[in-house]
């Protein structure tokens, strides 16, 4: 079987004080498009942040294709970024520059090529990730919310990632641009074999394009399984979140 492409054992992790993650583990096997979710505070974007190797806990392991993320040098770092692109929650766009250039970014500071062809990349980037032509030469400002979120996704698939991070994608859409987005991003994994760990709040999300759910509580992991499955957890927390939706028939993706 696979190697897991994301490996995270027995992870702690104490902030100002306060113990979020303890000895928490979990994995993601390559095609999977998993969602992590929890309480408020429960450590969903941190242990994001500690997986992309920004923050460092303070025990445990985390390996993405198998290779260390605690341990990698900074040039084994640099390569481990080009296999995966994250999209983070506000979008993170260089407000000073053309939609494009956000986009060619990550291939002028990870390729060698003409910054020229960098941004004929960034154009079909942007046209994968459904904007108009007209779009390119804006600057994020000019366009609508649901508009840089996929600004924000073309620039995370520059690189051609295998591995795709999502924090909450469809926080401050109206409800049709999320669904979309939603879409796009199921979109993207079945064609192009992506796996993708995304934290979100989003009962939609869940019910329409994700393989499995993980959950998070107590800084360690609930359970991790189908709706249905989590459904049978008998946990206060988790019992309210899914109340606020009734089933209405919709059937979480197989797995
Ligand atoms: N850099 C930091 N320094 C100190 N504490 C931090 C830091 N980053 C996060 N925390 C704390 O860690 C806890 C978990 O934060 P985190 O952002 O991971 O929660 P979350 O599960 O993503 O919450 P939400 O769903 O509200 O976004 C919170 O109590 C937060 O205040």
């Amino acid at each position: 079987m696979d190697a897991p492409v994301i490996d995270v054992r027995d992870v702690s992790t104490t902030l100002g004080g306060q113990r979020i993650h303890r000895g928490l583990s979990l994995s993601v096997r390559r095609g999977e498009v998993v969602a992590l979710i929890g309480g408020s505070g429960s450590g969903k974007s941190v242990l994001l942040r500690e997986i992309i190797g920004l923050i460092r806990p303070q025990a445990g392991a985390i390996e993405l294709f198998g290779q260390s993320v605690c341990d990698a040098s900074p040039s084994q770092m640099n390569a481990l970024r080009r296999r995966f692109g994250v999209l983070f929650q506000d979008g993170a766009l260089f407000s000073s520059l053309s939609v494009e250039d956000n986009v060619a970014v990550p291939l002028f500071e990870h390729s060698d090529l003409p910054h020229a062809t960098c941004r004929q990349l960034a154009r079909l980037k942007l046209a994968f990730a459904g904007l108009p032509p007209g779009a390119a030469r804006k600057r994020p400002s000019e366009l609508s919310g649901g508009m840089r979120k996929r600004v924000a996704l073309a620039r995370a698939l520059a690189l051609d990632p295998e591995l795709l991070f999502l924090d909450e994608p469809t926080s401050g859409l109206d409800p049709i641009s999320a669904r979309a987005f939603d879409d796009l991003i199921r979109l993207l994994a079945d064609s192009l074999g992506l796996t993708v760990f995304l934290v979100t709040h989003d009962l939609d999300t869940l019910f329409s394009i994700i393989d499995r759910v993980i959950v998070l509580a107590d800084g360690r992991v609930l359970g991790s399984g189908t709706i249905d499955e989590l459904r049978t957890i008998d946990d206060p927390w988790l019992k309210d979140y899914f109340a606020t939706r009734t089933p209405k028939g919709e059937a979480i993706h197989g797995n």
